[in-house]
């Protein structure tokens, strides 16, 4: 209305600096304040925006009649949002707010480096202006709070990885993420069950230990390095993990980041309450391959002399000016180790890294070191109280059918027989209909494999055998010559003598 009649009163040249004018005059006198959150904040889409939606949909007050839903694919859950236009109210430690949605549709699209949706949506906030200071400090705190946790609880976990050639998705994130539903969980994990005991205690104090992370000064982060043969169970413990504590995971394909600094932006776009899983660690990157910025140096881990003249020799200036070109990947280990411990690495906090790794004895002696990696968990091949856990898990086998249906010299064999939990798996999957045979299979490749074992053993030994006797042979042989050398000798120095 007043637009209208300023057009009519105020000369075209007079009409902007009118409209102005009275905008702030209005505002003045006005008793309440106005938020703009847009979901689209220049090229970067609004964290806040889907927050404020995630709240509202499931704000017990809600009163709008007319709501849209939402459902994700793949995802279990249903979100509600407030429909175009809608608006609702809440209220926080007393204080009324008022929520409205508003959609308009994008005038002419404007040069941008990525398409934006056609439609222009953001929220706005009315507060009375005298709770001003109460939005500010806290509510919009609250509201994201709310929103991390009813989508941690609501809806299935994340599983984020990196997109193919660093490319960003429409919405300018380079990780592209799925429902995460892998159906691991400590309880169906075999292992030692003392062992898990300790993990999954070191994870609730790490969740738990805001405060204490806090107070000691150090990053509210903490680093697993699982190794141990291939079907062992490395990535169902990952799983485990991030069912366990409710976080995200991201799985970071190193081979698709070329440079430092993409691994530094990847890492500067995860969220908090998150697992950074780096698979096959050694397999992914030059491990050793070192440049001469790296201070923390080789030496932090004390080891082998032999491995540390290798940096030396890396941190040439020639050779740190390849920047490691001769593997193909810029990407170094002290890049690595930036992301994973550097100043970096704390621009959130609440962070899980975990690698996995089949050769331990591959990894540089740098990322072993304590303070890097805080707990190496060593998954081995399947042990007693582990296979129990499978019976229990594939069989519905209680401590007392274990007693009964297997052979004792099972616990016996086991360790020698070095089967992994998904050869296991694979035997009573197999029979599952019939757990008498399941048992009988079982049995059966067990002895198999410890008795092939043994033999291996026994022909290894042999021939080391074969290879001292050899070697004694040798020896003797030598002993002999050099006697007779020393005869000759002892004639020369007589004859010398003479
Ligand atoms: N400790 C375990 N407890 C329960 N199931 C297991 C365990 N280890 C392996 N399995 C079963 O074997 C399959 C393979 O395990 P998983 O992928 O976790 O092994 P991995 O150690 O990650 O192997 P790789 O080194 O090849 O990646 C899984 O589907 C899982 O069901
Ligand atoms: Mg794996």
């Amino acid at each position: 209305f007043f637009q209208s009649l300023l057009q009519t009163v105020f000369p075209p040249e007079l009409r902007f600096a009118s409209i102005k004018f009275f905008n702030r005059f209005f505002s003045y006198f006005s008793a309440y304040c106005y938020y703009d959150i847009t979901e689209i904040d220049g090229v970067n889409t609004n964290e806040l925006y889907n927050a404020v939606q995630l709240y509202l949909s499931s704000s017990a007050s809600i009163t709008g009649t007319r709501l849209s839903l939402t459902r994700g694919l793949n995802s279990s859950a249903i979100t509600f949002g407030l429909s175009n236009n809608d608006r609702l109210v809440d209220s926080y430690k007393g204080v009324t707010v008022e929520w409205e949605h508003i959609v308009t549709q994008r005038q002419g699209q404007t040069f941008s480096w990525r398409p934006l949706p056609e439609e222009k949506r953001g929220f706005t906030l009315r507060v009375r202006k005298k709770n001003k200071h109460l939005v500010l400090d806290s509510y919009l705190d609250f509201v994201m709070e709310k929103a991390n946790e009813l989508r941690r609880k609501n809806q299935d976990r994340l599983l984020y990885t990196n997109s193919k050639g660093g490319s960003l998705d429409a919405r300018g994130s380079p990780w592209e993420s799925v429902p995460f539903k892998h159906p691991s969980t400590f309880a169906t994990l075999a292992m030692d069950p003392l062992k898990k005991a300790e993990i999954m205690a070191d994870l609730k104090d790490f969740a738990n230990g805001e405060s204490f992370y806090q107070k000691t000064g150090r990053a509210w982060k903490r680093g697993y390095l699982l190794y141990g043969p291939p079907g062992t169970g490395k990535s169902s413990m990952i799983a485990a993990m991030a069912n366990y504590l409710g976080y995200d995971i991201y799985d970071l394909e190193l081979t698709e980041v070329n440079t430092n600094s993409e691994l530094r932006k990847l890492l500067m776009k995860t969220s908090s309450k998150s697992i950074i899983v780096i698979e096959d660690i050694d397999c992914s990157i030059n491990i050793t391959n070192r440049n001469k910025n790296d201070h923390r140096g080789a030496g932090a881990g004390g080891n082998s002399g032999g491995r540390n003249n290798t940096y030396d020799s890396e941190s040439t200036p020639a050779a740190s000016a390849n920047g490691g070109e001769d593997s193909g990947n810029t990407i170094t280990l002290s890049g690595l180790l930036n992301f994973t411990d550097g100043l970096w690495s704390c621009c959130g906090s609440e962070r899980i890294f975990v690698f996995t790794t089949n050769h331990i004895e591959k990894l540089d002696p740098a990322l072993l070191r304590s303070g890097r990696m805080d707990m190496h968990i060593h998954m081995s091949y399947c042990t007693f109280p582990a296979l129990k856990i499978l019976l229990k898990n594939y069989l519905g086998y209680d401590e007392s059918d274990v007693e009964r249906e297997l052979p004792a010299e099972v616990e016996e064999i086991i360790d020698a027989a070095e089967m992994t939990p998904a050869d296991v798996s694979e035997v009573l999957i197999r029979n599952r209909r019939d757990k008498k045979r399941a048992v009988v299979e079982l049995v059966a490749a067990l002895k198999l494999r410890s008795k092939r074992k043994l033999k291996n053993e026994d022909e290894d030994e042999e021939q080391e055998k074969r290879a001292l006797d050899s070697d004694k042979d040798g020896f003797e042989h030598f002993q002999e010559n050099c006697r007779g050398c020393e005869e000759k000798d002892d004639e020369c120095i007589d004859e010398d003598k003479e």
